[in-house]
């Protein structure tokens, strides 16, 4: 594709994550139509919960360490399983079932997540992202395909690696220099007792997070969608997967941006350390 064409149409890149992906409802899929019409939509999906079945099932254990999941070779071959066969194929046909042509790649498919081993000692297979091969990904949104990628990273030695999926969609987002990141989960957005918080600036979002407002799952979301930021990536968005994610105004959900007003947009070296 040219670079004037890939200009012409912006990059949209969505996170489905698996608190959802079995969930997804007609609202989801009508907004992902509504939207594919003026953009190019990569998706990047988890299946946490799939794999924790599986595991289960097969009696095998794991933990988690900050949120990553330790991953042995047992664990890496479920992983691959769920992630990369049920759960991308299953994404895959309902998108057909509404009439939306998508591709399903592992991140080891044509190199696209390239990784490299997290090496702290404890979490055996599981990997950083340490480029995104986006011609590929051109190739399949030229045509008009919506590739949809499971985040299994691979190393320089083919090694697969376990990525989390929040942060494999932040690299792609930054990857294809995408304009939009959208995280697709089981609840409408950040809230604060209850209530949807709409727009929160970096800055709040360090807040929420110190006074654990902000927990679990939540925690790699707003912390990947605040290093994505950046001049050609103005806003990240949290929505659900049961409802509309968009509507003629733009996107639905919590936005989280740079504060322009306090010129935290210029400050980015301690934005990407929170
Ligand atoms: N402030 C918050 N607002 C909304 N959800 C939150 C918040 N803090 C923690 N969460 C939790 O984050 C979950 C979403 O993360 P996670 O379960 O990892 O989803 P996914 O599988 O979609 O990545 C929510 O279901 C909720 O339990
Ligand atoms: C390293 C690591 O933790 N990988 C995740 C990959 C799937 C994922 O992130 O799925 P969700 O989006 O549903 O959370 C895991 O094994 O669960």
């Amino acid at each position: 594709m040219l670079a004037t064409e890939r200009k012409e149409r912006s990059v949209v890149v969505i996170k489905c994550g698996g608190s959802i992906i079995n969930e997804l409802t007609d609202d989801f899929f009508q907004s992902l139509s509504v939207l594919k019409q003026n953009h190019h939509v990569v998706i990047v999906h988890g299946g946490g919960p799939d794999i924790a079945e599986t595991l289960n099932g097969l009696n095998i254990q794991t933990e988690f360490v900050e949120g990553l999941r330790k991953t042995s070779d047992e664990v890496l071959n479920v992983v691959q399983m769920v992630l990369g066969g049920k759960v991308n194929k299953t994404f895959v046909t309902k998108l057909f079932k509404n009439k939306i042509k998508a591709v399903g790649l592992s991140g080891c498919d044509g190199a696209i997540l390239q990784a490299r081993q997290i090496q702290d000692g404890k979490l055996g297979f599981v990997g950083e992202v340490s480029h995104v091969e986006s011609n590929l990904l051109y190739s399949l949104l030229e045509q008009g395909y919506v590739p949809v990628i499971s985040s299994i990273g691979m190393d320089e030695n083919g090694q697969l690696l376990n990525v989390n999926a929040d942060v494999a969609a932040g690299a792609v987002a930054k990857g294809l220099q995408a304009e939009r990141l959208l995280f697709i989960t089981d609840v409408k957005g950040v809230l604060k007792d209850g209530e949807l918080l709409e727009t929160l600036t970096v800055k709040e979002v360090e807040r929420l997070i110190d006074e654990q407002v902000i927990t679990g799952g939540m925690i790699p979301k707003v912390k990947t969608a605040v290093s994505a930021l950046s001049s050609s990536l103005e806003n990240v968005y949290i929505a659900s997967g049961t409802s509309s994610f968009c509507n003629e105004q733009g996107l639905i959900g919590t936005s989280i941006k740079y504060d322009t007003k306090s010129k935290e947009c210029n400050d980015e070296r301690v934005i990407s350390n929170i």
